[in-house]
């Protein structure tokens, strides 16, 4: 029995980095996927290895379960229909058997995801022989949320085989997942996030689990209802950079200037529930659709100033702000910043002529543009792995 399962990537319109200290945060689920398959040995196979296959990566993780049990004695009891966190402790010896797969230097940022996989696995399903092939359409460590689409789709293939799902075996295709569901993956995905990022918010996961697009405060989700068609152009400068770094490096600044960052991330609270009040006004065929594009513009623009102030810009980025401006186009950085991402509107009434020139600009400074399909569904599951 093969069970696959996908989960998105997303975009952060407003309210990165503020929303770990508790803003209001907006974002949107891409149709950019990553994939897990998960596989059980038969008997006949006589394998008592857990594998972890990370195909995009060209890397393969081993190791073998009487390994496993006498490395991690205090794991490996599932489960619990309530998600647990991972002490400091677990977190050593799981650091333990990750570097012992000797990872090379230049992918060594792997070796976080390897510790999220092996504790997600050794709480959901125990310790049980099986290989799991990871692929992603996303590009890792960006911006674009590869680490909540790896924890969210990893959770949902263990969780479809696990006694708190209750699934139809027998559905073809895609499948969506129940609202008790989508609870416990998101609950243990986060769990998973908090093993990759130190202090997440809780942005990621939530938006990757259930997909369209969400206002996110302080660990609650609001659904944002909206046909706006909001299209967006995404510059990846491929300047690489590591989120935890960059949400600490706020944590510290906020312990040296307590009261002036509180009223960025209260300006930056702000500019989020105007953006959801926006872009929920909309209606279909609204003749007020350039007012309000440039009403988003303007927010953009103000949280970009906000995240400088929070020490989280790059000279890229700058680079891309200055680039897009110059065809009056508004862009903001998205996801943790200090590279990764940056995101451009482009609205409506745009030629594609002007497109494709600010794409060829921006790729002829070595950025890589992408067009990404803005909200769609959440993780999903596929039984079967015919999809
Ligand atoms: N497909 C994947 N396989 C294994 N680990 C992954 C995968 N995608 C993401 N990760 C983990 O997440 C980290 C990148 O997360 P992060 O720095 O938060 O950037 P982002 O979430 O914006 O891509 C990687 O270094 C790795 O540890
Ligand atoms: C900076 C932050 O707001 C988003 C990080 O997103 P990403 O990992 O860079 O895709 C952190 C968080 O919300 O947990
Ligand atoms: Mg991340």
């Amino acid at each position: 029995m093969e069970v696959k399962a996908r989960a998105p990537g997303k975009i952060i319109l407003t309210g990165e980095h503020a929303v770990v200290h508790g803003s209001t945060a907006v974002a949107a689920s891409i149709d950019l996927c990553t994939y897990v398959s998960l596989r059980f040995p038969t008997l006949s196979d006589n394998d008592d290895t857990l594998r972890l296959q990370l195909k995009d990566m060209a890397l393969e993780f081993s190791w073998s379960i009487s390994k496993l049990k006498a490395a991690l004695p205090d794991l490996g009891f599932p489960f619990s229909s309530t998600p647990t966190s991972c002490c400091i402790e677990s977190l050593k010896l799981l650091a333990v058997l990750v570097e012992e797969q000797n990872i090379p230097e230049e992918k060594i940022g792997l070796a976080s995801g390897a510790s999220a996989f092996l504790w997600l696995y050794s709480s959901i399903l125990g310790f049980k022989p099986a290989t799991v092939v990871v692929t992603s359409e996303l590009p890792i460590g960006s911006g674009l949320g590869s680490s909540a689409a790896f924890c969210v789709a990893l959770s949902a293939a263990l969780l479809a085989f696990s006694d708190s799902f209750n699934l139809d075996l027998s559905h073809q295709g895609w499948l969506v997942f129940g609202e008790n569901e989508l609870e416990l993956l998101n609950k243990w995905a986060f769990e998973g996030e908090k093993i990759i990022h130190g202090r997440p918010s809780g942005l990621d996961n939530t938006v990757s689990t259930y997909g369209n697009m969400i206002k996110f405060r302080s660990g609650n989700l609001t659904r944002i209802k909206s046909t706006m068609p909001l299209k967006m152009l995404i510059t990846n400068t491929k300047v690489g950079r590591n989120t935890r770094a960059l949400v600490a490096g706020v944590s510290e600044r906020t312990l040296r200037h307590p009261n002036a960052m509180a009223s960025v991330f209260n300006a930056v609270d702000s500019i989020s529930e105007e953006l959801s009040t926006i872009i929920q006004s909309y209606a279909p065929d609204d003749p007020s659709i350039t007012e309000k594009e440039e009403k988003i513009e303007e927010l953009m623009e103000m949280n970009q100033g906000l995240l400088q102030c929070m020490g989280v810009s790059h000279a890229s980025i700058e680079n891309v702000l200055r680039t897009t401006l110059k065809y009056k186009l508004i862009s903001k950085l998205t996801g943790a910043g200090g590279g990764g991402c940056v995101l451009t509107l482009l609205p409506t009434l745009l030629s594609g002529t002007v497109v494709d020139k600010v794409v060829s600009e921006l790729e002829s400074c070595g950025f890589q543009c992408l067009t990404a399909g803005i909200g769609g569904n959440g993780a999903e599951i596929c039984f079967g792995g015919s999809s």
